[in-house]
């Protein structure tokens, strides 16, 4: 793992790269529970333009239903929250600002990695879901998040 793209960020969180996820945010210092740790302003897509376009490239990996027909792609480190289905970090669409605020669920401890659910229709194998086999308890707290929330 090596840190792939320098960040500013108050927390100190850090983009690195895996062979398995890609870029993914990781924490460098501890964090306590719910401390808002990102916000990230969003570049919306109109409807037809996403169905004509959008969805046919790499962005539909990356875009948030925003609830109005308009598809979101965040910026800043938004974008690059890889899925947990023990998640460590949940999301909030703020509508009155076009952003969208990401923050803790739990203390977090220096070196882990910062995960937000994408659903329960992922597109890809889970890492994580393959590492944690046989230690992980069924809860589906997080259910009010769905495949309408993050493609
Ligand atoms: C929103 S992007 C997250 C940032 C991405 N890792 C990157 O380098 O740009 C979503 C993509 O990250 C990868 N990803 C996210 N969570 C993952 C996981 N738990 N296991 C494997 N790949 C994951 C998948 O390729 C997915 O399409």
């Amino acid at each position: 793992m090596n840190v792939s793209t320098p960040h500013l960020n108050k927390y100190g969180l850090e983009i690195r790269t895996t062979h398995e996820k890609g870029r993914g945010i990781y924490a460098t210092c501890s964090i306590p529970a719910k401390t808002v740790i990102e916000i990230s302003p969003v570049l919306f897509f109109s409807y037809d333009e996403y169905q004509r376009h959008g969805r046919h490239t790499i962005l539909d990996h990356y875009t948030f239903v925003w609830g109005d027909g308009r598809m979101a792609l965040p910026l800043g480190l938004g974008s690059l929250f890889n899925h947990s289905d023990a998640p460590n970090v949940t999301y909030t669409k703020k509508k009155e600002s076009d952003c969208i605020e990401y923050a803790t669920t739990r203390e977090i401890s220096a070196e882990e990695e910062l995960c937000i659910f994408y659903g329960h229709n992922l597109w890809f194998v889970d890492h994580d879901a393959k590492a944690q086999e046989g230690c992980r308890e069924e809860t589906d707290e997080w259910a009010g998040l769905n495949m309408e929330d993050v493609y």
